[in-house]
């Protein structure tokens, strides 16, 4: 029986970021990214850090453990990582999840194809800034972005940059133009996952907020986009497993 490497599975909470925010749903957080963002929110999944905690799971016993602590209070759940797309073996858990009536949403940087993205319901691709100190591959996002349009119509597909600075702000719109008819999401940078300071980081995210806000207002090469918070962390901050 095939394995998944899982770090963590918690829920039901709230969906705090992009094209399903505010969704109620459970989340499975998968070990391991091809990339190593210098501000990644859970780092945790490949630095090294988790390593204790990576479980190897069946598709099968996901699914208990999502019933054993989600009872039958969920339809819909979130697999974000680390880079679940690194797991060509996810599609047994698609598969299942889908007989089971869930829907699906996936997080994912763009950075690897896998057939499954055809079967979620609500796909996110979340290509990296210049600040994360990654580099996109425009030839494999290109190529996603292509086969995506010749697939599943029913599905959903997004594109969810994060912006900490104008550099990062310059890339959101050379990708929002390079693939125009994608829903396009900006989502405010946390610049300190660490802190247990609630109150003064939710203070400091609003007034990134608010001046992302701003500037896309001005912007006529911005006009049919969405900005966003990272809604989890006004509630809750940058507390794990929720
Ligand atoms: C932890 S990542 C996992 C999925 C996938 N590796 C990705 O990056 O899209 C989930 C989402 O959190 C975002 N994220 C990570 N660190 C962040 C931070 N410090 N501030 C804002 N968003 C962050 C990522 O851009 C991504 O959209
Ligand atoms: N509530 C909540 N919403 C989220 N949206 C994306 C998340 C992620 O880490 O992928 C996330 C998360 O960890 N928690
Ligand atoms: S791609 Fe996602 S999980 Fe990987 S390092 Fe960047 S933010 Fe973190
Ligand atoms: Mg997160």
């Amino acid at each position: 029986m095939s394995k998944l490497p899982v770090m963590e599975i918690f829920g039901p909470t709230i969906q705090g970021e992009g094209m399903v925010i505010g969704q109620k749903t459970m989340f499975v957080r998968t070990a391991g990214c091809d990339y190593s963002c210098s501000w990644c929110d859970s780092a945790f999944t490949w630095d090294g850090s988790g390593k204790e905690d990576t479980v190897q799971m069946t598709a099968e016993e996901i699914w208990d453990e999502l019933k054993r602590i989600g009872g039958s209070a969920f339809s819909f759940v979130t697999i974000s990582g680390g880079n679940p797309a690194l797991l060509k073996n996810l599609n047994g858990l698609i598969a299942l999840l889908h007989e089971h009536e869930m829907k699906i949403g996936v997080e994912t940087q763009g950075s690897r194809w896998q057939d499954w993205f055809l079967d979620i319901d609500e796909l996110t691709l979340s290509p990296k800034p210049p600040s994360s100190g990654m580099n996109t591959d425009f030839t494999v996002l290109d190529r996603i972005m292509e086969n995506l349009a010749d697939g599943n119509p029913n599905n959903h597909v997004s594109l969810k940059i994060v912006v900490f600075n104008e550099e990062d702000y310059q890339y959101a719109k050379r990708i929002h133009g390079r693939y125009p008819g994608i829903p396009f999401y900006l989502q405010v940078g946390n610049d300190d996952s660490r802190t247990a300071d609630d109150q003064q980081l939710i203070g400091r995210l609003l007034k990134k907020y608010e001046e992302l806000i701003d500037k896309v207002i001005a912007d006529d090469e911005l006009n049919d986009v969405k900005v966003l918070p990272q809604l989890h962390t006004y509630i809750w901050g940058n507390k794990r497993g929720v």
